[in-house]
Parts: C-alpha cells; sequence; structure tokens
C-alpha cells in the first residue's frame, strides 16, 4: 500500500476498550452472533498482539485505539443516501435500497476483486514497485515543478520488488511483503469457503458484489475520506489517480484473506511499518474504517446486512489494529524515513543514472532489498528502487533509475536530481536476498536496471567469502543498453567463482539464453527486471528443473501495477 491509511506511534494504546467483542473500533448496530467467535478476544501476543486463534482466524490484537461510528446515520445509510458533502459517481444509479440478508453462504470461491497487493508491495506495494515510473504522467519534456500543481494523471509504482519468500532470511526493519502472485509462492493462496471462517465468507461476498464497480466503491471511498476528515487529504499526494487505488486495495486484500494467519499477518506488519514514512497516527484509522464501511454500504447492496458490517468491523479493527502495533514496535528502533543527499550522479545512458546518496543516520538492508524514495519535485509520491549495492563501510547508498515516458520521479531523479538534493527513503523491503546458510549455485537473470539489485547479490556473495557458483545473465534491448556491463565485469575478473553473460536481444532473449548452458537443477535463482522477464523467466527455469521454491523475484503485482 504506498498510499497512508494511518498508523504508526503508540499513541493509539490509551485505554480505551474500543476493541472487546466483536465490536472493534466500531458500534456495529448489532453484535455478532452468539456462537461466531470474534476473531481472537483480547489477548495480545508477543507479536504485536495478533496470532491465531483456535479457528484459525487471526487474534484481534489488545490494544484499544478508539470507538468510531459508521458514517452517516443509520437512516442515510439504510437508504443509500450519501453523507452530506459526498458526491456519489454519476454513472451508477442510485443504489437500491437494502436488500434482506442472503441465505447462507454459497461454497464457491469467488476471485479476488482486486490482486494482491504485493507487497506487494509495495505496495508496497506495493509496487510499489515498469520502467521505473508511471506510464501516465506529464509528457517526458515536462519539467516537474517543486511541489507544483497537481499532475493530472496517475503514476504507478515504480518497479514492483517483492521477492518470494525467502529462505530465512530477515530483513532489517520490515519484513517481507507478500508476492500473492508470484510463482510458487504460497503467499495470499485463498483459503477454500470450505474452509474459510464466517466472516472470511461474508466478505468474500461483498467483494464478489463490489468487483464490478470496485472503481466506483473506491471513489466514494476517498471521497467520503476526505470530506469527512479533510485532515487526512494532506498525506496524500496531489494526485490521486493510482495511488488512492492502492490504499482500498491494500486493505480489501488483506480482508479477503484474513484467514491465512501467518501470511497475512506478516503482510500488515509490513504495511504498519511502511506506513510510518506518511506520517500516519493511529487515531487516522478508525476514518479510514469509517470511510471503507460507507462505501461498502453504498455499493454492496445485495449482501450487505448488519451481520456483514459486524464482520467486516471486526476484521477491519484487526487489520488495522496489527499495523499500528507494528509500527509502534517499529519506532523504537528505526525512524519512519531517512533524509537522503545526492552525492553523485552518473549519467550512464540519455536516460539511466547511477544516483548515490548519503542517509542522514544508518540505514541498514540486506543485498537484494529496494526502499521506497520520494524526491523534492513530487511529495508524497514514493517509487520503489533497488540498492545497486550491498551495504557499504561509508553508509552510501546507489540505485539505477531509467527515466521512462512520462515517469515523473524517474524523470526527475535522472534529469534533474543533482548533488546536494535531498531526497527521502522510506524502510527497507523485500526479500530477494542471498540465503548465506546453503552453497547453492545461483542463477541471477538481470533484465535492464534490473540488474541493480543481482549486482547487490553478487557484492553479498563476495563479502562473505563464499564459493558458491554465481552465474548471471544481464539482458539489455541492445548494446548500448548494458549500461552497468563494465562494473559486473570487473566483479567478474576479481572473483573466479562469478560468470557474468551480457544478452543482448537478437538471436536469442533473456530468459532463453540461459537454456544454452546448465544444467541449474542446483541452482537457486533470482530474477530481477520487467514483468515480461519474470513471467517467462519463471516458466524456463522451472522447465530446467528448479522447483518453484528456489526461484525468487519482484513481486509480479508491482510489476503489474507500474505498467498501470
Ligand atoms: N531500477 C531498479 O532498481 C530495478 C528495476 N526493476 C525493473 O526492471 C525493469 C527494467 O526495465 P528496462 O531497463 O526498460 O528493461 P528492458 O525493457 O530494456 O528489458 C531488459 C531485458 O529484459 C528482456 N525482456 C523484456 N521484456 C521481456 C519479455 N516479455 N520476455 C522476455 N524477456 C523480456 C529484454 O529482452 C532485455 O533483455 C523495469 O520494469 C523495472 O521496474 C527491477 C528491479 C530493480
Amino acid at each position: 500500500m504506498d498510499a497512508p491509511t494511518a498508523t504508526s506511534a503508540d499513541n493509539g494504546t490509551s485505554g480505551e476498550n474500543g476493541a472487546r467483542g466483536g465490536g472493534g473500533w466500531f458500534t456495529p448496530r448489532k453484535q455478532p452472533a452468539e456462537g461466531r467467535p470474534a476473531p481472537g478476544g483480547t489477548e495480545s501476543s508477543a507479536r504485536g498482539g495478533a496470532e491465531s486463534a483456535d479457528d484459525g482466524r487471526i487474534a484481534t490484537p489488545s490494544r484499544p485505539v478508539a470507538s468510531i461510528r459508521p458514517v452517516g446515520t443509520g437512516a442515510e445509510r439504510a437508504a443509500g443516501t450519501p453523507p452530506r458533502g459526498v458526491a456519489v459517481p454519476q454513472t451508477r444509479t442510485a443504489p437500491e435500497a437494502r436488500r434482506p440478508p442472503v441465505s447462507a453462504p454459497h461454497e464457491t470461491p469467488a476471485p479476488p476483486v482486486v490482486p494482491p497487493y504485493g507487497a506487494g508491495a509495495a505496495y508496497d506495494a506495493s509496487s510499489p514497485y515498469g520502467g521505473n515510473d508511471p506510464h501516465h504522467g506529464p509528457p517526458q519534456h515536462d519539467t516537474p515543478s517543486h511541489g507544483g500543481a497537481a499532475p493530472h494523471q496517475s503514476s504507478a509504482p515504480h518497479h514492483p520488488h517483492q521477492a518470494v519468500p525467502s529462505h530465512g532470511a530477515d530483513a532489517p526493519h520490515s519484513g517481507p511483503a507478500p508476492d500473492p502472485g508470484g510463482p510458487g509462492s504460497v503467499l495470499f493462496s485463498r483459503v477454500s469457503d470450505q474452509k474459510a471462517s464466517p466472516d472470511a465468507i461474508l466478505i468474500r461476498r461483498t467483494m464478489e458484489e463490489i468487483a464490478p464497480v470496485a472503481d466506483k466503491v473506491t471513489s466514494y471511498f476517498y471521497a467520503l475520506l476526505f470530506v469527512r476528515h479533510p485532515d487526512l487529504r494532506s498525506l496524500f499526494p496531489a494526485a490521486m489517480d493510482t495511488q488512492r487505488d492502492r490504499l482500498l486495495k491494500a486493505l480489501l486484500t488483506a480482508a479477503e484473506h484474513m484467514d491465512n494467519t501467518p501470511v497475512l499477518v506478516d503482510y500488515l506488519e509490513h504495511l504498519g511499518r511502511g506506513h510510518r514514512k506518511y506520517g500516519t497516527q493511529p487515531a487516522h484509522y478508525p476514518a479510514v474504517g469509517e470511510a471503507l464501511i460507507g462505501a461498502l454500504t453504498r455499493y454492496a447492496t445485495t449482501t450487505w446486512n448488519e451481520e456483514t458490517e459486524a464482520a467486516w468491523v471486526r476484521t477491519y479493527t484487526t487489520i488495522s489494529q496489527i499495523m499500528i502495533d507494528s509500527a509502534a514496535e517499529n519506532e523504537r528502533h528505526a525512524p519512519a524515513w531517512w533524509h537522503a543527499e545526492v552525492v553523485s550522479h552518473d549519467l550512464r545512458t540519455p536516460d539511466i543514472a547511477v544516483v548515490t546518496v548519503r542517509p542522514d543516520q544508518p540505514y541498514p538492508f540486506l543485498a537484494g532489498q529496494y526502499t521506497s524514495l520520494e524526491t523534492p519535485w513530487w511529495p508524497r509520491i514514493w517509487r520503489h528502487y533497488s540498492f545497486a549495492g550491498a551495504p557499504r563501510s561509508d553508509g552510501l547508498l546507489s540505485f539505477h533509475v531509467k527515466a521512462v515516458p512520462a515517469g515523473w520521479v524517474s524523470n526527475a531523479l535522472v534529469h534533474h536530481a543533482r548533488p546536494g538534493d535531498v531526497l527521502r527513503l522510506g524502510p527497507p523491503a523485500g526479500s530477494m536476498v542471498v540465503d548465506h546458510t546453503t552453497d547453492n549455485g545461483m542463477l541471477c537473470l538481470g533484465g535492464g536496471t534490473g540488474i541493480a539489485p543481482i549486482k547487490a547479490l553478487v557484492e553479498d556473495v563476495a563479502e562473505h567469502g563464499e564459493r558458491r557458483p554465481v552465474e548471471v545473465f544481464y539482458g539489455a534491448r541492445s548494446d548500448h543498453d548494458l549500461y552497468d556491463i563494465d562494473t559486473m565485469l570487473r566483479l567478474q575478473q576479481s572473483h573466479p567463482w562469478l560468470q557474468v553473460r551480457p544478452i543482448v536481444d537478437g538471436r536469442t532473449q533473456l530468459p532463453d539464453a540461459v537454456l544454452e548452458y546448465g544444467p541449474w537443477n542446483e541452482y537457486d535463482a533470482f530474477l530481477s527486471g520487467p514483468v515480461g522477464m519474470i513471467r517467462s523467466g519463471v516458466d524456463t527455469l522451472r522447465g530446467v528443473g528448479i522447483p518453484s521454491e528456489r526461484i525468487r523475484h519482484d513481486s509480479l503485482e508491482e510489476l503489474v501495477a507500474a505498467a498501470d
């Protein structure tokens, strides 16, 4: 989720008993039916108060925040009348009056309304992370103004970059965000309706209903949020087109996967930490929850009833509490963001720059991870970039940035950033990291600027003094696009265990090129680059006998989002 929902700090820990029973911070009109356990009761656990209840659902953490009321009056909501000041998207006829409660949940699993956030996200993000930027920003020749007028089009996240779950490597300050779509990933795999909790089933039914009108739900959600809480608008970027979508998507995705407890907790904890940089506070969560319930009430007219609302309230309360607890815990040992001064700017091609920055305080991360980055020219627009090297003793961080057409942040970084400019960095994320507990060979495919984290992985192996074979296939469209080949070949000269093969489009293309070498079945694989390359790369690598669980790559969701 690259937009703030709320979070951070521990000032949501007042003694208010907002999370009791199934009510959470909300006051559902009717308490949940007897025998339907609330998601977890009130016991907090060692990991921020969230753990599996006996029924497999996530326990509600004990840290209460505040009671909130649903948006609008009961009469307004029942009649589908928008609260004062909230415009209803025009393309839809007025919602029907609420229909009677639906009958017993059916057994057919429904497709998700929105792709699970990668983290991916990041997604953060999603997702966060094509090119390096949106494809719908201002024309490339436009000079981004310093905090100037709102762009008219959206910007998608830079590069996607959540790796498939790692083999036990922990990120310094942020756990791996899920990669729901990653091949071989079990993250966010859907619990079948037969095993799903009652709340999950009700939530899925809402999701199915709103799927065809997801855009309207989104518009209405943000309208409610900003009309009721205009102060929150400043936490979001001026241009909301894509950014805004991410918040709601993340919430809906999380809600839909509430039964997938451990994965979801990791995801939400990551989101909670990642939201600190937006300046979100615990008190913001109820406002978001109100808007969420308000939007669902309006558009899920067939399936919405008191029971469904209670399920959403419980679920949202749990989601937000995990995020708040995670942010509060993270606050004890990590800043919400880092300022980082540009110390060098190396234009390698007319549209690719290597930007090196010095953070204002130590920035711990692992090779293969990425960060979120905000420029002074586009406040509150964050993009993901991988660290183009392993951690250095001088603390400097480098990024490879390709200016893509209409990419606001990438163009600013390539064409405007100069030494002395100060950027902001969010926390590190991603789990495409080296597993130093094995000496498996490493097969690395880096396409275009996707070579950045691959270079970091190579440096990491070198620093660990390992003697495992590392084979790097560096793909590019032309010789000219192999902007970092000299660096890679120098590394090869220094390290006998490293083989670097430039693959320029022609007779063969990047993933297929690996077929001419091998065997690879004893290797762990790392893929970084455009989504198409990752997709075909995963297929190719599976085909040569590398099991899915040993293939790591950026989040496909984030990559796809970046191409929006
Ligand atoms: N800058 C960074 O830190 C990172 C960037 N990325 C991502 O890497 C990508 C790099 O973009 P460009 O440099 O413009 O790459 P590009 O479009 O020039 O392609 C690079 C390589 O990928 C291959 N490729 C592209 N599409 C393919 C497909 N559908 N099937 C098979 N092979 C394909 C090309 O043949 C070429 O060898 C972006 O999507 C970016 O988000 C990923 C990780 C880190």
